[in-house]
């Protein structure tokens, strides 16, 4: 038996709204509340909801353009099975060629990732992934992994088992839900060869694995790394035109309520691990909605659409696309 001890049940269908007014009134607190001046200022921006997007991201000051608003840290990442011996385990960093060779293992980019990971680790490393990696490469699934992940982190008491509730979820279609149920029935039976204990699998139903995974389907993004140091605008933007493919996914917290534009005033970038740097795209007011751009914008106003409502449940009406460009 592993010796972890978590027990946590699923939320009510009410806990989303909650959760909603809990984030709004904890966010104003947090950038409204008196500075300790060793601390650095709260970031310029709000999470309030919109007219019609759900909730968003709003500028409390002028941003300027190209100015670094905030930074995040994953609450919840892992590699592409691709890329599991060749990056961090933990923040997605790609490992020199000295710790990659190791073995056909997993490694940690320093100690401090290795420290962070130590909890949760411990309940993935006494588990035999093979069968569930194999199954989820022969189907291409990316986000059970992710999933695979919370779950260790909530085995082993470093998260919840409600932390993505205040995420919105997917409207996911029947051939979905049956896709996750295969997942998720694979999943259970590798924690229990295990040896996990019911108790300690007592939050890992199905209802938690599809609402997880319909909130990591909208939130997730996709990290490719631009490497160096790229600061300015113009060389951010051919870094990311050279990057490799990416190194994983990650799930944030305050950057999963950005809402999207074809023409957005906001980007996200990630420069030598998974760590996102929000950055102002052109001068934005105050008051103004910060949005980034989810899919790849140069596709045209059709496939744009095509793309948003498949992948996110939306149809885009911002300025670029009631144009037809
Ligand atoms: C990552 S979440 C963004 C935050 C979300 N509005 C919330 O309340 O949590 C993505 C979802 O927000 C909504 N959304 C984002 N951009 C939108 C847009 N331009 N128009 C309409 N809905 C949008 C869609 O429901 C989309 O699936």
């Amino acid at each position: 038996m592993l010796q972890f001890v978590r027990s946590s049940r699923w939320a009510s269908p009410f806990k989303y709204l909650n959760s909603q007014s809990n984030l709004l009134f904890a966010f104003h607190i947090s950038t409204t509340a008196e500075s300790n001046p060793s601390r650095p200022p709260p970031p310029p921006i709000r999470v309030s909801l919109t007219e019609s997007s759900g909730r968003g991201v709003f500028a409390t000051r002028t941003i300027g353009s190209g100015e670094l608003i905030h930074t995040a840290k994953p609450f919840v990442s892992h590699p592409s099975l691709s890329t599991t011996t060749s990056v961090c385990y933990l923040c997605l960093r790609k490992l020199s060629n000295r710790t990659s060779s190791k073995a056909q293992c997993v490694a940690f980019c320093s100690e401090e990732c290795e420290e962070q990971s130590k909890v949760f680790y411990e309940v993935e490393k006494q588990t035999d992934w093979s069968a569930y990696n194999d199954y989820c490469c022969s189907q291409g699934l990316k986000y059970p992994m992710l999933a695979k992940r919370l779950a260790c982190m909530v085995i082993s008491g470093v998260a919840t088992a409600e932390s993505l509730d205040i995420l919105q979820p997917a409207i996911l279609s029947p051939e979905m839900i049956l896709q996750m149920e295969k997942e998720f029935l694979l999943l259970r039976s590798v924690f229990k060869e295990a040896y996990v204990t019911d108790e300690q699998m007592a939050f890992l139903t199905k209802q938690w694995y599809i609402g997880v995974l319909a909130r990591i389907r909208i939130n997730a993004f996709r990290i490719e790394l631009a490497g160096g140091l790229y600061e300015d605008l113009l060389s951010s933007a051919a870094a990311a035109v050279e990057a490799e493919a990416a190194v994983g996914n990650s799930v944030y917290m305050l950057p999963s309520f950005y809402n999207h534009d074809c023409d957005p005033n906001s980007h996200i970038v990630w420069i030598e691990n998974a760590d996102a740097r929000v950055k102002a795209l052109r001068d934005i007011e105050a008051g103004e909605e910060l949005r980034i751009c989810y899919i790849d914008a140069s596709m045209d106003v059709d496939a744009r659409q095509t793309v948003l409502s498949e992948g996110f449940g939306f149809r885009c009406r911002c300025l670029r696309c009631l144009s037809g460009d």
